[in-house]
């Protein structure tokens, strides 16, 4: 299967982003705790050397809670400080004050030995598409000064939002582009929805999805679909028509719509229906 993806504005984000980090002390990156790795454009690496990094493993409400814990030791062992948290929840919020503040200690400490005193940390909020980062700025601030939505793509505007005394947040998160040379990365990006819908396969992605599920969480199918014990056995086309006539996914003539049941899986993923999925393990 073959994912398309044509970078063309991208050029362009990427420049703008490159000034805004300039602007910043703390890049505060956005990961989709589903999967981590497959959501993370290593290029932010090279653009965010020198500022203090913290790593939000957002959407952890929609991922295994295991794999979560998982996720949080792996990035800790490489010095990031790392907070799991459902962005649309205020309450998961608590925690970020003072991991910003714990990410910037070397500025702080050395602020304070300059004599520098009351100057807050300045923040951004980096991600790709859709992994939740205006949900994040608007739950953090505690107001709606970020465009949401459920499609890529949907953030604009440019101000800097003063969050405490210690804390000032650029209210434009940076759009990092999904990089995938590697196929897989690619589906799994498909998967969870940070590539537009138009340009996939939607047949094919529904089988690698059951293709993971069977093997790595057949209880959620279980549950959601009833599907017989036998079922799991059989290929990913062979669920994927049990799951239509499950369902009731027919075309005129009483034929199976594969294609019907196929957004049905793709979308009971995505929303949390199938239960906490991880579609990626640290290694
Ligand atoms: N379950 C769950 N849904 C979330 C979470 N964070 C964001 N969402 C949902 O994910 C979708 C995308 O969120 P946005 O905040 O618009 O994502 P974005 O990264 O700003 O997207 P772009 O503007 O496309 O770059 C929305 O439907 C949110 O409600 C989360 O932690 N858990």
């Amino acid at each position: 299967m073959q994912v398309q993806w044509y970078p063309g504005h991208m050029t362009k984000a990427r420049r703008a982003m490159q000034e805004d980090i300039k602007l910043v002390d703390l890049v505060i990156e956005l990961l989709d705790a589903r999967a981590p790795l497959s959501s993370r454009n290593p290029d932010i690496d090279e653009l965010g050397r020198q500022k203090a990094r913290l790593i939000i493993l957002n959407k952890a409400d929609l991922a295994d809670a295991r794999a979560n814990k998982a996720w949080e030791i792996y990035f800790e062992d490489k010095g990031c400080t790392v907070v799991q948290v459902d962005a649309r929840r205020r309450a998961d919020m608590k925690p970020i004050q003072a991991a910003i503040l714990s990410a910037c200690r070397e500025k702080i400490e050395r602020d304070r030995r300059r004599g520098i005193k009351n100057r807050p940390v300045r923040a951004m909020v980096v991600g790709i598409p859709n992994v939740g980062k205006s949900t994040f700025i608007n739950s953090y601030a505690g107001r709606a000064c970020a465009k949401t939505g459920n499609r890529p793509g949907v953030t604009r505007g440019n101000q800097w939002i003063r969050l405490s005394k210690d804390v000032e947040l650029l209210d434009t998160p940076g759009i990092l582009w999904p990089k995938f040379e590697d196929q897989e990365v690619g589906i799994r990006l498909a998967m969870l929805g940070s590539i537009k819908d138009d340009i996939l396969n939607t047949d094919e992605l529904s089988m690698r999805l059951l293709d993971c599920l069977s093997a790595r969480y057949p209880e959620a199918l279980k549950e959601r679909y009833q599907l017989p014990e036998e079922a799991y056995g059989k290929g990913p086309a062979e669920i994927l028509a049990e799951v239509a006539r499950l369902r009731n996914c027919l075309l005129k003539g009483s034929e199976l719509d594969y294609g019907k049941a196929a957004r049905m899986v793709i979308e009971d993923f995505r929303c949390g229906r199938l239960g906490r999925i991880t579609l990626e393990l640290p290694d």
